[in-house]
C-alpha cells in the first residue's frame, strides 16, 4: 500500500520519516521550499534527516494518488483543506493525524472527514507521541481507530514501523476525544504549574480532567476502554507533564502571565472553547474545561479559576 503524508508540519514530517523505514513515502507540503534539497524540514523539525525513501512534493494530486493518505494539518484547518481538494480525496482511505474539536461544529476529525467526504474511509492515528521522538526513532505506541475493522487492520499493518507500535480500535469517537481533550487539560496543568500552585494541584487537575474526558466520552457513546488507553490516559500523562508539549507550555505562560507566540500550533485553545460550548449544549458539567476556556479567552485569571474550582459544592468522587 503506497502512503502519502499531507501536511509537512512537525508531526507529518516525523510520521513520514518513520514510515519511510518500511518503503517509499511522499510528504506533501503547501510550500516545500528547500526541504527536498536539504533532506530536512528545518522550519518545523530541525535536526531530523530525511531517509532515502522519503520524497517531498508540492503537487497535491501527485501525492493524493497514494493508497493511504495521512492528513496532518491542524484541526481548525481540516475542513477547508478537505473541501478545497475534495475531488482528489473522494474514495480514499484518509487517516487524520490531528487532535482537536472543530470550533464551529463541535465535531472531531473523523466526523469532519465523514461529513465532507462521505465516500472516503476515515480513520484516525492518535496517542502519546512527540514528533521529535518519532523522528529520532525512539519507541512510541499509537492508536489507530477505524470503524471498519478490516480496513483498520490493513492500516495497522501498513503504519507500524520498527519504532512505532500501533494498536487498533473501531471506536473512532473515543480515539478522537482522547487526543482532543487531553490538550485542554494540559493547558490547565501548565497554568497551575506556571502560577506556582504545585504538583499536587497538577495531579488533581489531571485526575479530575480525566473524569471530565470520561464524562463527555460516555455522553457521546465512546467506549470507556478507549479513554483508558493510549489516546486518553496515555496522552494525558505525556502532555500534562512535559515542557515539550505546546499545550502545556501555553498553560505555563498563562500561569506566569507571559505572552505566547500565536504562530505556534496549540490545538487545546480552540478545542477548550468548542468543548465548553458542546458541554453547555449537552447539559454536562465540565468545570476544568470551562476554566481553560475562560483562561484562553482572557476572561479569567488562574487564581480566580482555581478558587472557582475549589469552592464548588462537595460531591462523591
Ligand atoms: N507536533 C507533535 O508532536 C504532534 C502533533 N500532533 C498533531 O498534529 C497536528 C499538526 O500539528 P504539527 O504538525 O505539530 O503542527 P505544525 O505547527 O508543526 O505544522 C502545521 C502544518 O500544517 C500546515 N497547514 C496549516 N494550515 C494549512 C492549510 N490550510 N492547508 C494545508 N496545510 C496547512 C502547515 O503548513 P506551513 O508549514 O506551510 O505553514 C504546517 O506544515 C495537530 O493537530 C497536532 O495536535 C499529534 C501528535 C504529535
Ligand atoms: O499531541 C502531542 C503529544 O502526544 C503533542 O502535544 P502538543 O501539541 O501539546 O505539543
Amino acid at each position: 500500500m503506497s502512503i502519502a503524508v499531507l501536511g509537512a508540519g512537525a508531526f507529518g514530517t516525523a510520521l513520514a520519516i518513520s514510515l519511510a523505514q518500511n518503503g517509499p513515502v511522499i510528504l506533501w507540503a503547501r510550500d516545500p521550499g528547500d526541504m527536498a534539497h536539504l533532506r530536512e524540514n528545518r522550519a518545523r523539525l530541525p535536526g531530523c534527516r530525511f531517509p532515502d525513501g522519503l520524497s517531498v512534493t508540492g503537487d497535491l494530486p501527485d501525492a493524493a494518488a497514494a493508497d493511504i493518505l495521512l492528513i496532518a494539518v491542524p484541526m481548525q484547518k481540516l475542513r477547508a483543506f478537505l473541501s478545497d481538494h475534495a475531488k482528489h480525496f473522494a474514495d480514499k482511505t484518509l487517516v487524520a493525524c490531528c487532535k482537536g474539536i472543530e470550533l464551529e461544529s463541535g465535531l472531531g476529525p473523523v466526523a469532519v472527514m465523514s461529513e465532507v467526504l462521505p465516500t472516503a474511509t476515515p480513520a484516525i492515528l492518535t496517542g502519546p507521541s512527540f514528533a521529535t521522538d518519532i523522528a529520532r526513532g525512539l519507541p512510541t505506541a499509537l492508536t489507530l481507530a477505524c470503524a471498519e475493522d478490516k480496513k483498520g487492520l490493513r492500516l495497522q499493518q501498513s503504519l507500524t514501523t520498527p519504532n512505532l507500535r500501533i494498536y487498533r480500535t473501531t471506536d473512532t469517537i473515543g480515539a478522537e476525544l482522547g487526543g482532543a481533550l487531553k490538550n485542554v487539560i494540559a493547558i490547565a496543568c501548565g497554568a497551575a504549574m506556571g502560577a506556582g500552585l504545585g504538583e499536587s494541584a497538577r495531579a488533581a487537575l489531571m485526575t479530575r480532567g480525566y473524569a471530565e474526558m470520561q464524562r463527555l466520552a460516555a455522553r457521546l457513546h465512546a467506549d470507556p476502554r478507549t479513554l483508558s488507553g493510549l489516546s486518553g490516559f496515555g496522552d494525558l500523562s505525556l502532555t500534562c507533564t512535559s515542557t515539550q508539549s505546546r499545550n502545556y507550555r501555553l498553560g505555563l505562560s498563562i500561569g506566569k502571565g507571559e505572552g505566547f507566540d500565536p504562530a505556534v500550533t496549540v490545538e487545546g485553545a480552540a478545542t477548550a472553547l468548542a468543548v465548553d460550548a458542546l458541554a453547555r449544549k449537552l447539559g454536562l458539567d465540565l468545570p476544568i474545561t470551562a476554566a481553560v476556556a475562560g483562561l484562553v479567552e482572557n476572561r479569567l485569571d488562574v487564581k480566580s479559576a482555581m478558587e472557582n474550582l475549589l469552592s464548588r459544592p462537595l460531591k462523591e468522587e
